[in-house]
């Protein structure tokens, strides 16, 4: 963890880590995001907020490299993101994932290993001590043989967590964590969410929730197809860049 911490504040000290410029992202016949521009670093918890449709989720996907750019570009630590890359661990909205699919705690959480071992590839010792580091980080040991399905939506949140964690990722990309969690879960995430930020973590979430989002997150970036705001949370989130954002119906 330490280790993270070093690499990613030691040789960038005048330019943030991610630098997405311009960004624009078309499907076929929606502008899902245009005029996309912010900077940010490792350390950092940023919040995406916006009506519904207004591109969080195109957003999070196209800085994971899973949507298409019409124009602009996204950089991370220099070089331009073209494709999904192991920096980058992508947690997909709840509705997104098929929960009865067979797969343990364990079974998905070395998923996050296959970038270093190949599909087919041989599981090493330091793979297995990596699998292992990142269910105990994520107190999942005891569950690791469940299957995904039989876990609560909180344990089911840090099971896709420990896969990023065994991943080595140092972005995480996550789509509504928050949501559909009681309260002790939102609070065990989110103060997980402060220390994978403190050991050396850029987070990027979306999040619907305004009253909770300045604690929760450093910095936040308000969209609706085009970019309103970006910066520390309380600023970004005033009165007046709020109705600017959610007065107008998203564009489709
Ligand atoms: N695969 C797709 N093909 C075509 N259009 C899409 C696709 N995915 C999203 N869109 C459209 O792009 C726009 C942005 O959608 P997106 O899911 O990024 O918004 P969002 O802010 O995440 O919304 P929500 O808060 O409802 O999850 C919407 O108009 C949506 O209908």
């Amino acid at each position: 963890m330490s280790q993270i911490h070093h690499d990613c504040c030691e040789h960038h000290d005048h330019h943030h880590e991610l630098e997405v410029a311009d960004l624009q992202v078309c499907y076929r016949r929606t502008m899902a995001l245009d005029g996309i521009r912010f900077a940010t670093s490792c350390g950092t918890r940023v919040a995406l907020v916006g009506p519904n449709g207004a591109g969080k989720s195109t957003l999070i996907k196209a800085i994971a490299g899973l949507v298409k750019r019409s124009s602009g570009s996204i950089r991370w630590r220099g070089t331009a993101v073209q494709k999904w890359s192991r920096e980058f661990a992508y947690l997909p909205q709840r509705e997104e994932v098929d929960w009865s699919f067979p797969i343990t705690i364990r079974g998905l959480v070395e998923m996050g290993r296959y970038p270093q071992t190949g599909w087919w590839g041989r599981f090493r010792n330091e793979d297995d001590a990596a699998v292992d580091a990142a269910l105990e980080s994520l107190e999942l040991a005891d569950l690791q043989h469940r299957q995904i399905r039989e876990l609560s939506g909180g344990q089911q949140q840090r099971a896709f967590i420990a896969r990023a964690i065994a991943q080595e990722a140092h972005v995480l990309l996550l789509d509504e964590p928050f949501t559909g969690l009681d309260r002790r879960a939102s609070a065990q995430l989110g103060e997980l969410l402060n220390k994978l930020a403190h050991e050396g973590r850029l987070i990027i979430a979306s999040h619907h929730d305004l009253r909770s989002a300045p604690e929760l997150f450093d910095e936040a970036l308000l969209l609706n197809t085009r970019q309103i705001a970006f910066g520390p949370t309380n600023e970004v989130l005033s009165e007046s860049n709020l109705d600017a954002c959610f007065a107008q119906p998203a564009a489709s």
